[in-house]
């Protein structure tokens, strides 16, 4: 359903701080496919995701979802069939707004019913039912102001919002890295729990190597603005931490080097 094909990106061209982040590199995802994305630092992960969800134009190749080049599509047109986290959890949401105005404006993106016109009773109950899935407590909380919630619970509401309208393609970029280790686990969990429940294909970067291997049917690992490793079924239920650094020294020619990864 996703075909990255041979895409380039490199950053301030022509300038001492000349980068390029992206080098070739080509990916294909099925329907359904979970890929972990792993790798050291500046290997990449977030320019792949920002290259598929059109933050800007990569400098060549191509990029498909379900068959259709969206290559030149601006950003907020392929924002319809994507659904994203990112690492920070106050920028999902809307600080001074309540949690059910937040999925309410979720659940109408791109519709012509704006937040104007009020949330419903029916609409406030699916929200209730929808929360209670997250086991946080939160649907008795309904009209709280999201910015008075904790980063964990912030970065849950945010989930919920990205997934609410089923996305074609979910891309978390290290959701979890900003929350301690308990609120993390809760959060990856939930993670698994929606995408199981849509069948979401998604895409997960992750600095934790044992969230890379213990979540997904895939796993990656880039460096240099390539794909390196491509680890899947029995595969990558047996893969351990040292298998993976030694893949990766073996792939590159270099030792891995992400002090958060190797620390966590
Ligand atoms: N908007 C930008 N302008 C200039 N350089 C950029 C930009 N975005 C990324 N880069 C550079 O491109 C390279 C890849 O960055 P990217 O953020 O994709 O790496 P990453 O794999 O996500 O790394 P990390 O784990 O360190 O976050 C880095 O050298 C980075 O400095």
């Amino acid at each position: 359903m996703l075909k990255v094909s041979n895409i380039h990106k490199t950053f301030n061209i022509g300038t001492i701080n000349e980068k390029t982040a992206l080098n070739g590199l080509s990916l294909q995802l099925n329907e359904g496919d979970f890929v972990t994305v792993i790798g050291g630092n500046g290997a990449g992960k977030s320019t792949l995701l920002n290259a598929i969800a059109g933050v800007w134009e990569v400098d060549s190749g191509k990029i498909e979802i379900d068959n259709a080049d969206v290559t030149k599509m601006p950003e907020h047109k392929r924002a319809r069939f994507l659904g994203r986290v990112f690492q920070d959890p106050m920028m999902g949401t809307a600080a001074t707004l309540g949690i059910d105005e937040n999925l309410a404006l979720a659940s109408r993106r791109g519709k012509p019913r704006g937040l104007r016109s009020g949330i419903t009773r029916k609409e406030r109950e699916k929200y209730k039912e929808l929360l209670k899935v997250l086991d946080l407590g939160l649907e008795d909380r309904i009209t709280s102001k999201v910015g008075l919630l904790s980063g964990g619970q912030r970065q849950a509401v945010t989930l919920l919002m990205a997934t609410l309208q089923k996305p074609r393609l979910l891309l978390l970029d290290e959701h979890t890295a900003a929350l301690d280790p308990k609120t993390a686990e809760k959060v990856l969990q939930t993670t698994n729990m929606m995408v199981e429940k849509d069948h979401l294909t998604t895409l997960m970067i992750t600095h934790n190597m044992h969230d890379a291997i213990a979540n997904g049917n895939r796993l990656i690992m880039l460096n240099s603005g390539k794909v390196i490793l491509d680890i899947s079924g029995e595969e990558k239920k047996k893969l351990t931490v040292d298998d993976l650094l030694e893949k990766f020294a073996i792939a590159s020619g270099e030792e891995f080097t992400s002090d958060r990864a190797l620390l966590s």
